[in-house]
C-alpha cells in the first residue's frame, strides 16, 4: 500500500498539494485534474522524485524520504515523453541498464530482455537504435525499462498524451494487461473506465475520490 500522510507540496511559496491524505491500495487508480493541479507532481511523490514539503508518503512502510532506492525499486516510472525515460541508443542496451544496477546476472538480463521484447511484439527491434521507433514503440519501451526491474507499483504519467489512436490502443491495451498495482495520472478518461478508483485533484485539494462512473461524470462537471 502507499500511504499519503497529510502531505503538503510547494514550489517556492507556491502551495501545488495541500494537505493530503490518501490510503492507495487498489489495483487500478486514476489520477485525474485539469492542467496544473498537480497530477505529474503527486505521482513523482509516489516514488520520491519529489519530497513533500510537509508530511510523508510511504510505500509498503518505507518512507520516500529515508528509503529512496527502496522505494524506486518498488515504484516504478514512466514519463509522458519516452525520450526522457530511454538513455541509451540501443533498444537492448537500454534495457539492461536497470537490470545491471539491481546487479541481475548476465543470462537473467538476456532472459528478461527476450520475455519483455516477445510480450510487446518487439523483439526483432533488439538491436534497432531507439531513436528510430515510433512513438507507441518508444512508450513501449520505456515501460518494458521499467517492467524489467519487477516494481510493485507503477506509476505512470500521461503515458498516453503524445500518442495517435492506434499507439494510444496499444498502450491502453499494455497498461490494462499489467499484472502490478497502477497508478495511471492521465487526461485521458477512456483509459479510466475499468479503474477501481479514480482521484480528481482541483486546486490542490481531493474534489473527488470514488469509482470511475461516480468521479468522472462529477469532473465533467467540475470543469464545464
Ligand atoms: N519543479 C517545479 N518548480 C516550480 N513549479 C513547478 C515545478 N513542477 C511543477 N510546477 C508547477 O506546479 C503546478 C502543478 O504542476 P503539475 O505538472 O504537477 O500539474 P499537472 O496537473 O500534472 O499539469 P498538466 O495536466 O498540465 O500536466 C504547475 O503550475 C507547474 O507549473
Amino acid at each position: 500500500m502507499i500511504d499519503i500522510q497529510n502531505v503538503t507540496l510547494a514550489y517556492a511559496d507556491r502551495v501545488i498539494l495541500r494537505d493530503i491524505s490518501l490510503e492507495l491500495s487498489e489495483r487500478r487508480i486514476a489520477i485525474i485534474g485539469a492542467n496544473g493541479s498537480g497530477k505529474s507532481s503527486f505521482a513523482r511523490l509516489l516514488n520520491g522524485l519529489v519530497m513533500p514539503t510537509k508530511g510523508d508518503v510511504l510505500v509498503d512502510g518505507l518512507n520516500t524520504r529515508t528509503h529512496g532506492k527502496d522505494v524506486r525499486q518498488k515504484v516504478g516510472f514512466v514519463f509522458q515523453n519516452p525520450d526522457n525515460q530511454i538513455v541509451f541508443p540501443v533498444v537492448e542496451e537500454d534495457l539492461a541498464f536497470g537490470m545491471k544496477n539491481l546487479k541481475f546476472s548476465k543470462e537473467d538480463i538476456a532472459q528478461k530482455t527476450t520475455d519483455i521484447l516477445s510480450r510487446y511484439n518487439m523483439l526483432d527491434m533488439r538491436e534497432h537504435p531507439a531513436h528510430l521507433l515510433s512513438g507507441g514503440q518508444k512508450q513501449l519501451l520505456a515501460i518494458s525499462g521499467v517492467l524489467v526491474m519487477e516494481p510493485t507499483y507503477v506509476v505512470l504519467d500521461e503515458p498516453t498524451t503524445l500518442l495517435d489512436l492506434r499507439n494510444k490502443r496499444r498502450i491502453t491495451h499494455a497498461i490494462n494487461a499489467l499484472e502490478q498495482t497502477v497508478i495511471l495520472a492521465s487526461h485521458d478518461l477512456d483509459l479510466l473506465t475499468d479503474f477501481d478508483r479514480v482521484i480528481v485533484f482541483d486546486d490542490g485539494r481531493i474534489a473527488i475520490d470514488d469509482v470511475p462512473s461516480v468521479a468522472i461524470p462529477h469532473y465533467i462537471k467540475l470543469m464545464s
